[in-house]
Order: structure tokens, then C-alpha cells, then sequence
């Protein structure tokens, strides 16, 4: 049953980003960019015919028609609108998306199915990543190829020296940085949160980008990028770290990662930043427990990004892999994937649909929800005003102090000043999409932060 103050809620929150807007940016999504990466995982796919026949025999040949010709079913289920259909395989999380399906088609009547064009952008986008694992799990030999590996692997290498920028710079600080006074804490603080922020531009041309550019190290470019950055809170996320460590020593921080390659790095960057620094005590990182959005990390790109960064031939890139090897061995560091991050809710869903992992996220000094699906998550993906602030938009989310490090790519943003959407608007008219803008946007549910 529906209490008054959520019925009150109900009538002034706006409506889902749809693709029923015709040409809105979630209807040129849906209509350009989702089927020409599924048409990309076919390819992969294809690509890799000979290795599943070496692996496999003919069932890997089989297995690959098989998967290419649901793929193609879903990319004409998507182009020609058709209802969203229910789960078929036996995946751990298949009912929930199930239901979560049934509570959409109740809230939308009978007249109209739920469909790739009239229904929520966020949940119709995350659903065609599930229906890909659909289509792999449903052809056992083959259920664990990544179709997305290949583009994280090149982002990865394709940043090499950006990476080994920031390794020269870590090893730099970690020879001086017991008894730094907290000063000098804030600065370096600053900078590796910045680049891990705009670590999430995610085509690692974070140092002005072209390939010969001399000005590899991403650190270099901070000074530039600084007024991109359309709200800083940088501050508050400053003193919720030294807060908890004050009042109780080192805490935890959750960092619930997006990208693999370049800004995954940017991350573990951070997070060795955070330990060695002693701002934490230790650091959890959520991962996706299947390829999603093509480029988000999964426990494999973890294990391999780590692996590879040991193995790198730099000296203080291999340092930094083996520190941070060990960091996860000791269980400074622990990597979790649980379902609900490859799931359609938004996050005031999780208190009651993930309450395990609320629970666990409120044992946490701070969060970094890094990227723009994490934005648009922690919001709704709804059409808010942008001076609505951060903390309505979040509509109860708030399992410890939390911060947003996001570069904008989807038309969502809240916590603007009165007037700043519109002078952005006026001059940058994709300002909403084209990655060029950021925020650092903090809530605490605590009233002293
Ligand atoms: O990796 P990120 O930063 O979450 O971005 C995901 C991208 O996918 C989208 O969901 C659109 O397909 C956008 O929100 C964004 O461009
Ligand atoms: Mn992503």
C-alpha cells in the first residue's frame, strides 16, 4: 500500500528519460548507438569463431551461430520496438529482472507494453546488456566470452604512458608521505581525485589526447580542466575522509567503479593514494559481475588490469602492480560484484531491493560512485530541473557520505545555480553529453558533514 508521503513523492517527481521523446538523446541512443554495439558484439563474436572450434570443437561453432542469432533477434526486437520479454535462462538474477518487468508493465497499464522506445531509457538500456548475457548463457561452451574484452584491453594499453605518468608520480609520494602534514594531503588528494573523475572521459586523451602529444601526464591538465567542473564539492568530500579519521581512525572507502582501461587505473591510483596516505584504512571496489556498457570492469578486468600493471616494463608501473597485488592479497583491498549493480534500479531502489549491500555500503566512510550510469542511477535517469538539488534528486539514497566524480554523458544533472543550465545551453548546446563537463557532487545522510 502506497503511504501519503509516497504518493506525495509520486506526484512531483518527473517523468523517466524515454526514448518516447523523439529526438531526445535517449531516443538517438536507442535508436543509433544500442544497435551499432550489438552489431559490434556479433562481430566479436564472428571474430572468434576459430578460437571456440580450437576450444570447442563443433559445439563452439554451433554455440556461435547460436549466440549471433539471438543477438540479431534482440537488435530487431529493439528496432522495431517490440515488448520487452521476460528472461529466459536460469541466471541467478533472472527473476528479479523478471519482476522488475512486471512492476514496469503495471505502472504503464495494459494498453501499451513495456517497449525499447516508450519505456524508461535506463531500464530498457540495461536490459539489452542482460539480454547479451542472455544470449551467451543460453550456448554453454561459450557463456563466459567477454564481447566487450578486446575494447578494454586496447583502452588499457592505448594509456600506457599516461599510466606510467601517474606510477612516477605515486612512487614520488609514497618515498615522503609519512607525516605529511594534512596540507599537503588535501593537494595531492585533489589531484588524484581529479583525475580519476576525469578518468571517466574514458578515451584516454585525458593530456590533450593526440598521440604524440609530449604532455602525457594527465596531472598536467588539471589546471585546464578546472572549469569544466560544473559543481565541486570537493571540500566536503575532503572532510568527511578527515572527520572519520579523527573522530575514529581510518575508515573504509567504497570506490563502485565504471570503466576498465584508462580510468580504472586512474582508480587504483587513488585507492593506493588513500591507503599509503593512511585517509584509509581500507578500500572496497564494486565491480559488474557480467559485461556491461561495454566498457564497465568486471572481477576479470580487475584481476587482469592489476596483473598486466606488474608485468609492465617501467619500473614504477611494475611497483605499483605489485603493490597493489599485495594490497589485495592482505585484503587491504577487496573487489564485490553484487547483482544489483547489473540491475535496472535506480538506487533508492536498493535500501529495499538490495538491502544487503545498503547495509554493507553504510559501513563506509565515503563512497565514490564513479561515471555517468552511476549518476544517472543515483537520480533516477529522471528529467529533473537542474537547480533541484543533489539530495532530492537521490530521493532517500544516502547509505553513508556519498560523492558523484562524473563526466556528463547523458542528459541528467541536478544542483546547478539558477541560470548556469541556461548560459551552458546557450554556448555549448551538448553540454549534457559530449564528456567535456564534470561534477563532484557530495551528500551525507549525517548532519555534521
Ligand atoms: O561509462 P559511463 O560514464 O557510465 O557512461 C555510460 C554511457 O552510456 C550511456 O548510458 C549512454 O548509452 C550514457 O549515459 C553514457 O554515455
Ligand atoms: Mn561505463
Amino acid at each position: 500500500m502506497t503511504t501519503a508521503a509516497e504518493m506525495d513523492l509520486l506526484l512531483t517527481v518527473p517523468p523517466a528519460l524515454s526514448a518516447r521523446v523523439v529526438g531526445s538523446f535517449a531516443y538517438l541512443t536507442i535508436r543509433d548507438r544500442l544497435p551499432t554495439i550489438l552489431t559490434k558484439a556479433v562481430d566479436s563474436i564472428h571474430r572468434h569463431k576459430d578460437k571456440f572450434f580450437e576450444q570447442h570443437g563443433e559445439e563452439g561453432i554451433r554455440a556461435e551461430k547460436a549466440a549471433i542469432a539471438l543477438l540479431s533477434k534482440l537488435r530487431n526486437e529493439l528496432q522495431t520496438d517490440k515488448p520487452v520479454l521476460a528472461l529466459s535462462d536460469e541466471l541467478e538474477d533472472a527473476d528479479a529482472w523478471n519482476r522488475y518487468l512486471q512492476r514496469h508493465q503495471n505502472l504503464q497499464g495494459d494498453q501499451d507494453s513495456v517497449s525499447w522506445f516508450k519505456s524508461p531509457w535506463l531500464y530498457v538500456e540495461c536490459y539489452m546488456y542482460r539480454r547479451i548475457q542472455e544470449a551467451l548463457w543460453l550456448n554453454p561452451p561459450i557463456s563466459d566470452f567477454d564481447v566487450f574484452n578486446e575494447a578494454k584491453t586496447q583502452s588499457y594499453f592505448e594509456s600506457q604512458r599516461a599510466v606510467m605518468a601517474l606510477c612516477t608520480y605515486l612512487e614520488g609520494l609514497r618515498k615522503s608521505i609519512e607525516g605529511l602534514p594534512d596540507n599537503q594531503l588535501l593537494d595531492h588528494f585533489g589531484k588524484l581525485l581529479q583525475v580519476s573523475l576525469w578518468g571517466n572521459k574514458c578515451d584516454l586523451s585525458i593530456s590533450a589526447g593526440q598521440e604524440n602529444s609530449q604532455k602525457v601526464s594527465p596531472l598536467d591538465s588539471l589546471d585546464d580542466l578546472r572549469p569544466y567542473i560544473l559543481v565541486d564539492d570537493f571540500s566536503s568530500v575532503w572532510s568527511a575522509l578527515i572527520l572519520g579519521r579523527n573522530q575514529s581512525g581510518p575508515g573504509r572507502v567504497d570506490i563502485v567503479l565504471d570503466n576498465a582501461g584508462f580510468e580504472l587505473t586512474t582508480d587504483l591510483v587513488l585507492a593506493d593514494f588513500l591507503v599509503s596516505s593512511g585517509l584509509a584504512r581500507t578500500v572496497r571496489f564494486h565491480g559488474k559481475s557480467m559485461p556491461w556498457f561495454v566498457s564497465d570492469v568486471t572481477a576479470r578486468d580487475f584481476q587482469w588490469t592489476i596483473r598486466q600493471t606488474m608485468a609492465a616494463n617501467h619500473m614504477w608501473m611494475s611497483k605499483s602492480g605489485v603493490q597493489w597485488q599485495s594490497y589485495v592479497q592482505e585484503g587491504t583491498w577487496t573487489y564485490h560484484d553484487h547483482p544489483f549493480w547489473t540491475q535496472p534500479h535506480q538506487f533508492c531502489d536498493m535500501a529495499s531491493d538490495a538491502a544487503d549491500l545498503y547495509a554493507d555500503l553504510q559501513g563506509a566512510a565515503l563512497v565514490l560512485f564513479k561515471g555517468d550510469l552511476n549518476y544517472r542511477k543515483l537520480t533516477g535517469d529522471l528529467d529533473w530541473e537542474p537547480t533541484v538539488g543533489f539530495d532530492v534528486a537521490l530521493q532517500g539514497f544516502g547509505p553513508a557520505p556519498l560523492c558523484s566524480l562524473r563526466t556528463l554523458k547523458a542528459n541528467v544533472q541536478v544542483g546547478l545555480q539558477p541560470g548556469q543550465a541556461e548560459k551552458l545551453s546557450a554556448h555549448h548546446p551538448d553540454w549534457m553529453t559530449s564528456g567535456k563537463y564534470a561534477v563532484v557532487q557530495f551528500h551525507s545522510p549525517h548532519s555534521d558533514l
